[in-house]
């Protein structure tokens, strides 16, 4: 497996964009695969996605899914620097989230006091912040956080570890994370480091760890991943919570809230509240059996 070092883009309507998502989302061998699909022009309706595959093998097929989209552009921009993952968000600004701002070592001498500060740089793990299902579930969190607290926390998926570093600095006694990605249980892990966090990482697939779930049951379980996943761990994620804890869902795109919520619905959960950025959408479900 060789690393890319591509970002695709694609143009097209609403609809169009969103199909070509649902296909990427679909396809088995893209499951790890990045993108953010958002409306560039609301004027003139043109919605764009940004893919940026790891391997490239991971690019061919992320490319191939999108050109078989009949109504979408798609153009393939070579980057010329294995770094290009940190460059191209080192210009970007801290992101806001109700008490949350998380920035990057550009905006280090910007930092606002009485904030809960994350220090998450750009680089090869997924969540900087500024991706519409991490600042959904920040906003969600934010608003939980208002009337209630969250002893144990468990992050399903954790990227730069932002979700789980965010509970550990609002006073989550235990927060935990996973992730299926090597490298970004490293990455987490040095930032929980950096940003003074009580907060650990492990390697693993879900909630597939002992002593993960010997840490349960957990207040609250964050899962920014994509749909599928987040409907095939439904009943570990029940299993995992407390009676009253709460799930932070999100990685999925609008068009695939029913069917993500069905299964947790129907495993005794109910919907408390949805959060839209962009076509993405972040769900807050309680487990009330
Ligand atoms: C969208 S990123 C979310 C990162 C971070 N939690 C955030 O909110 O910004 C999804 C992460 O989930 C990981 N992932 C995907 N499927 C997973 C699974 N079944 N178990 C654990 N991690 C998974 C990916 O490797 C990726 O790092």
């Amino acid at each position: 497996m060789s690393e890319s070092a591509v970002q695709i883009i694609a143009h097209g309507d609403r609809a169009v964009a969103e199909a070509a998502a649902a296909a990427l989302d679909a396809d088995p061998l893209l499951e790890g695969a990045t993108y953010s699909i958002l409306e560039e022009d609301e004027e003139r309706g043109v919605w764009r996605i940004d893919a940026f595959p790891t391997t490239d093998e991971e690019a061919a097929g992320v490319e191939a899914r999108l050109k078989a989209q009949d109504g979408l552009t798609v153009t393939v921009d070579k980057l010329a620097d294995a770094d290009w993952l940190a460059m191209s968000l080192s210009g970007l600004p801290p992101v806001e989230a109700g008490r949350f701002f998380v920035y990057g070592a550009h905006d280090q001498g910007r930092v606002p006091p009485n904030r809960v500060n994350l220090k998450i740089d750009a680089g090869a793990a997924f969540g900087t912040g500024h991706h519409g299902t991490t600042v959904g579930c920040l906003l969600a969190f934010d608003e939980l956080l208002k009337r209630e607290r969250f002893e144990r926390v468990l992050d399903v998926g954790c990227g730069t570890g932002v979700l789980a570093i965010a509970a550990a600095k609002t006073g989550s006694r235990v927060a935990v994370g996973t992730d299926i990605d090597a490298p970004s249980v490293r990455i987490a892990n040095e930032n929980a480091a950096l940003n003074q966090a009580k907060a650990r990482f492990v390697h693993a697939s879900g909630l597939n760890d002992r002593k993960v779930r010997g840490e349960g049951p957990y207040d609250l379980v964050f899962a920014n991943i994509l749909a599928p996943p987040l409907v095939a761990l439904a009943q570990d994620i029940k299993e995992a919570l407390k009676l009253e804890g709460v799930a932070i869902l999100s990685g999925l795109l609008r068009t695939q809230e029913r069917r993500v919520t069905a299964a947790y619905l129907s495993r005794g959960f109910v919907l408390e509240r949805r959060i839209h950025r962009d076509a993405w959408s972040a769900l807050v479900l309680r487990r009330k059996g």
